[in-house]
């Protein structure tokens, strides 16, 4: 029988929402998603670790990445350039393992031209007014960084409508239920099982 290709699941909100927070916690559950991880430019946060929240790059080594093809997608973002490594989301997707790419808006909307068939999930804060105080307290980013975020969040939060799914993330455990539910949901569709039973009546 035709082994089945993995999800590819894509997790898209404003900064601040809350993304890092919510795949954190799904990482740490028992499920079977895997997580790509990144390459960036921007310098790592305290606390981040190369190769687990992003494999941190100078712009020259990152510019190699997009001439060699090694990036499914990439984005510049408020000065910085964010790319998902091609090999490794193959790799989990021909393996029939689920992979969840956390990327903001234009390079979603890269991947889906390449994987329309992928899940695609918005997440959202409970207001802007929360948004800002998340980004405010998480104490990252200086005051003009913070505004040059909030201004992209309004943009970002636009195109909403291009996802399948929209999640609120009013309390982390919650959100990560709803994703979990919807990665469940996703299995079951038909368009992605028919072929599979097909073949299980011709071999009848
Ligand atoms: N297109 C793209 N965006 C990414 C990638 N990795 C992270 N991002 C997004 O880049 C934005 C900035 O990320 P980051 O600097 O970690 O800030 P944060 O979202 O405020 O935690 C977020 O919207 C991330 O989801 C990637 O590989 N590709
Ligand atoms: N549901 C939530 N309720 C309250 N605070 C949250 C929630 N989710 C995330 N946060 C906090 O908001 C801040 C931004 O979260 P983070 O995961 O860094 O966002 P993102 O990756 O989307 O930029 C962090 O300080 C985090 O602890």
């Amino acid at each position: 029988m035709k082994k089945e290709r993995g999800l590819l699941i894509v997790l898209s909100g404003p900064s601040g929402v809350g993304k890092g927070t919510v795949c954190g916690a799904l990482r740490q559950q028992d499920t079977d998603i895997l997580y790509s991880v990144s390459a960036t430019t921007r310098s790592p946060r305290e606390g981040e670790i190369d190769g687990v929240n992003y494999f941190f790059k100078t712009r020259d080594d990152f510019e190699e990445m997009i001439k060699n093809d090694k990036l499914l997608e990439w984005a510049e973002y408020v000065g910085n350039y964010y790319g998902t490594p091609v090999d490794y989301v193959e790799k989990t997707l021909s393996e029939g393992k689920d992979i969840i790419l956390e990327i903001e808006v234009q390079g979603a909307l890269k991947v889906r031209q390449q994987f329309p068939e992928g899940v695609f999930i918005f997440l959202m804060p409970p207001s802007l007014a929360e948004l800002r105080s998340r980004i405010v307290n998480r104490g990252t980013e200086s005051e003009d960084l913070i505004n040059n975020r909030m201004t992209v969040a309004k943009d970002e939060i636009e195109m909403m409508d291009k996802y399948d799914y929209v999640v609120e993330n009013d309390v982390v455990d919650l959100a990560v239920e709803r994703i979990k539910a919807i990665v469940v949901a996703e299995h079951c569709r038909k368009d992605r099982l028919i072929e599979k039973y097909k073949q299980l009546v011709e071999v009848e």
